[in-house]
């Protein structure tokens, strides 16, 4: 037990990703290398299109790399074939994405349940782990909701709740504030962090340097690359590309 929580639960080796081919080929990453340990929460800052969320798709085992290596909770994805990933983003991984991807038919506490059910847990029990989980980001009363009729940060919450659930040991989110209020904003970086505390890792994708404040470390990308790791608050130059308005 004490070896397995030494063990990084995410690490990047030398990880390039190119996107397209020939005179379309887009750099999004190159040579990154980046762990992340459990109880460890990372934020990733960086300017629109330096390859944050190419980065967390690679990490969440939703893309694999052009070059490099990305090894999860010890398992280096170039082994795996399509069923072996998927089992590793079913049981290891919750993702917050940003355009959320709540399935519409479902109530948020479907959504919620719907990956342990996948994984073969009885439906009662999965329910009320979903049910733990939308507490956790106060989204109890809007449990039998669906998403068409929840607001913006309503629906982001019921992702988090869903990427939250269960026993997963690496949480991934891109930009799980952006439709939240200053407040709730706050409250759902409060559950990240005490997932982190609990000993999960997370990596996070934000624009904001006092939501990556509760970072442990913040990783700053530009242009494909790893330009930066450092204490947010010292971070501000960097976090605008010339000419751009963020
Ligand atoms: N599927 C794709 N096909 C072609 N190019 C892509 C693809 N996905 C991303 N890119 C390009 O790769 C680069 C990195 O994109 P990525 O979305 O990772 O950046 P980002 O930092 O997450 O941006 P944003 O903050 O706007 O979400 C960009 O130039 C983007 O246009």
């Amino acid at each position: 037990m004490r070896e397995d929580t030494q063990c990084p639960v995410v690490e990047l080796q030398g990880v390039g990703r190119i996107h397209g081919s020939g005179a379309r080929a887009v750099t999004a990453l190159d040579g990154i290398d980046l762990t992340v340990a459990p109880g460890e929460f990372v934020a990733v800052m960086g300017p629109s299109g330096s390859g944050k969320s190419t980065l967390l798709n690679l990490a969440g085992a939703l893309d694999r790399p052009t070059t490099g290596r990305v090894i999860i909770a010890g398992r280096d994805l170039a082994g795996l074939d399509r069923t072996a990933l998927a089992e590793v983003r079913r049981r290891a991984i919750g993702f917050v994405f940003q355009d959320f991807n709540l399935l519409p038919s479902l109530t948020a506490a479907e959504n919620v349940a719907f990956p342990l059910e996948l994984d073969g847990w009885p439906a009662r029990r999965a329910r009320a782990a979903a049910l733990t989980a939308l507490e956790q980001v106060g989204l109890s009363d809007l449990a039998d909701r669906l998403p068409d009729d929840m607001s913006g940060g309503q629906a982001q919450r019921a992702a988090i709740a869903r990427a939250i659930v269960g026993p997963r040991r690496l949480l991934l989110a891109d930009e799980p504030t952006g439709a939240l209020d200053s407040t709730t904003g706050t409250a759902v970086i409060g559950v990240l962090r005490q997932r982190a505390d609990d000993g999960a890792a997370v990596l996070m994708v934000t624009h904001e340097p006092r939501f990556a404040a509760w970072a442990d470390r913040t990783v700053f990308l530009r242009d494909g690359r790893m330009v930066g790791s450092s204490d947010p608050a010292d971070m501000d130059g960097l976090l605008t590309a010339p000419g751009e308005g963020r």
